[in-house]
């Protein structure tokens, strides 16, 4: 399975880069979670987008789905000229899906993400955690047939449910948008050493920290996180790619 950062920024875009998305490849299957702002740009240095199978968003915020709207346009685009020949799936979570602003549903099937379900796409399947965050938010565990694991967090608080969801993981995807001092700032992020602490509680192999925040030294957050974990952590970067 590959893992490619598409964009790692939270908030907005720094140049030429993205806010969140990545890209997970296995096999002939392509899929990606979140579509923040930037990512359609950066994800097509890795994949035609007519070769893209599944979208995940895991909410409704616009650092995740800035381009969402965008990636419909460019599959009906795509179907008509007959470079792709099949919808484009997307899973989204959010409270209710009939607010959403997709107009073509012939290009675009949208799907309601279901904690309880398990998506399969090729040889990978899919499942989902409850975080805590301001507004509806999931974590999604990306399982291959190899039977490796990666867990994305999406953007979540501190909670249980995503120390318990990302037990035994490879690689642990976590958001830290904010440092030590600034815990308690928002109870729907995490601070880098609760990041770290979530990483150990979880036994992962590994921690990437991501949604990373525009100031301050990021190198700072892998040392708050590494006080808690002691296995590898590395931050996040544009066109940074894993092989798990
Ligand atoms: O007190 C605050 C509140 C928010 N923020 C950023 O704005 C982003 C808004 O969307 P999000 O919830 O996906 O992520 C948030 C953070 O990256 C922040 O840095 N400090």
């Amino acid at each position: 399975m590959e893992f490619t950062v598409i964009g790692h920024w939270g908030a907005y875009p720094e140049t030429n880069e993205a806010t969140s998305g990545y890209l997970i490849e296995h096999k002939s299957s392509k899929v990606l979670l979140d579509c923040g702002s930037g990512v359609l740009s950066g994800l097509q240095n890795y994949v035609m987008l007519e070769d893209l199978d599944t979208v995940f968003i895991t909410h409704l915020h616009a650092d995740h789905i800035a381009d969402m709207y965008s990636l419909e346009f460019a599959t009906l685009i795509l179907m008509q000229m007959g470079k792709r020949t099949t919808p484009l799936d997307i899973y989204v979570y959010c409270k209710d899906l009939t607010k959403l602003d997709f107009c073509y549903p012939e290009y675009v099937k949208v799907h309601p993400i279901d904690l309880q379900a398990t998506v399969a796409i090729g040889d990978m399947t899919f499942t989902f955690s409850e975080n805590i965050h301001d507004v509806p938010s999931c974590a999604v565990k990306v399982s291959s047939s190899e039977g490796k694991c990666l867990v994305y967090s999406g953007d979540t608080g501190y909670c249980q449910s995503i120390i318990e969801f990302s037990r035994g993981s490879d690689v642990l995807v976590l958001e830290s948008s904010f440092y030590n001092v600034q815990k308690g700032l928002n109870n729907g992020h995490l601070t880098a050493g609760e990041a770290g602490d979530i990483a150990a509680l979880a036994q992962t192999g590994q921690l990437i920290l991501t949604h990373l925040p525009h100031y301050g030294d990021h190198n700072q957050l892998v040392m708050e996180a590494s006080s808690h974990f002691d296995r590898q952590i590395q931050l996040a970067y544009c066109g940074m790619k894993l092989t798990i």
